[in-house]
């Protein structure tokens, strides 16, 4: 039989000791679409990403992509995380970070694809400077163009946005959607803004508290690119308050 493409979670489990975070989540995320996670603080959307990413093991239940376990694709970089705390590494200037993903993955090396990355997260007057000396928006930057340098297959973002100023957000979810479109990946993304759960997916899991359940699955049928007016319009704002009724369904049911 022929394995199923994109990721599949089947019954998750997953409990730090009294601390239940994740139970019995079970969904499929289809190839190359992108899926945003909103749900309220601490329900577990980090858990659940680190689960798929095989960062952590579950207690029950499984993950497969495209019929693999994740452990197996990130050794060569076919799974990609961009997570809260962008840990680069201290003594390698930007480039050199985003460089040694490719190396890792013992991918060959590709210093205009860095350079491109760079310049399109907006550090290109950057790309020599130590972590040190950047913002934690410019951190968290150089950490979304490591995610990407890969073109890897599986993209997980958590909350890659956090700490970047509005301008620059707005910019970044202008030009990082059509580069991972491009590159055919599938992608999470965990995400405190309704607002841009809707600009960036096609999909959007309402999550309950802890422990992380869906409480509704929403589709995004907007076309891309998305244009910087969409969420001025009527259809948008239809699907923002769907998810919003989700939200406080949620909490009100808790
Ligand atoms: N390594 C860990 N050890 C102990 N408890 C943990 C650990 N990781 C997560 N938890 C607990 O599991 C629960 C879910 O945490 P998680 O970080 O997944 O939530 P979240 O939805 O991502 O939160 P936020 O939106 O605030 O980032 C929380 O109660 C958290 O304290």
């Amino acid at each position: 039989m022929a394995a199923e493409a994109g990721i599949a979670c089947a019954g998750l489990h997953k409990a730090f000791g009294e601390v239940e975070a994740v139970r019995d989540f079970s969904a499929h995320f289809a190839s190359a679409q992108t899926t945003a996670l909103v749900g309220p603080s601490g329900c577990g959307k980090s858990t659940l990403l680190r689960l798929i990413a095989g960062l952590d093991m579950p207690d029950r239940g499984t993950v497969a992509i495209d019929g693999q376990p994740p452990e197996r694709l990130r050794e060569r970089g076919a799974i990609s995380v961009a997570f809260q705390d962008p840990s680069l590494l201290p003594w390698l200037t930007a480039a050199r970070n985003v460089a040694l993903a490719r190396k890792l993955a013992r991918q060959p090396a590709d210093p205009a694809l860095v350079a491109r990355l760079l310049q399109m997260v907006g550090l290109g007057q950057f790309a020599q400077s130590r972590p040190a000396t950047l913002s934690g928006g410019m951190r968290q930057r150089a950490a979304i163009a490591r995610a990407l340098v890969t073109g890897p297959g599986v993209l997980l973002l958590d909350e890659p946005f956090g700490a970047v100023d509005e301008l620059t957000r707005r910019q970044l979810a202008q030009d990082l959607p059509p580069l991972w479109h491009e590159m055919g990946a599938t992608t999470l993304l965990v995400t405190h803004s309704v607002s841009e759960a809707v600009l960036l997916s096609d999909r959007v899991l309402v999550l309950s508290p802890r422990p992380a359940q869906i409480v509704a699955d929403i589709d995004v049928p907007l076309p891309h690119p998305r244009s910087p007016a969409l969420p001025d319009t009527p259809a948008f704002h239809r699907i923002e308050a769907q998810i919003r009724a989700a939200l406080s369904h949620a909490l009100d049911a808790a």
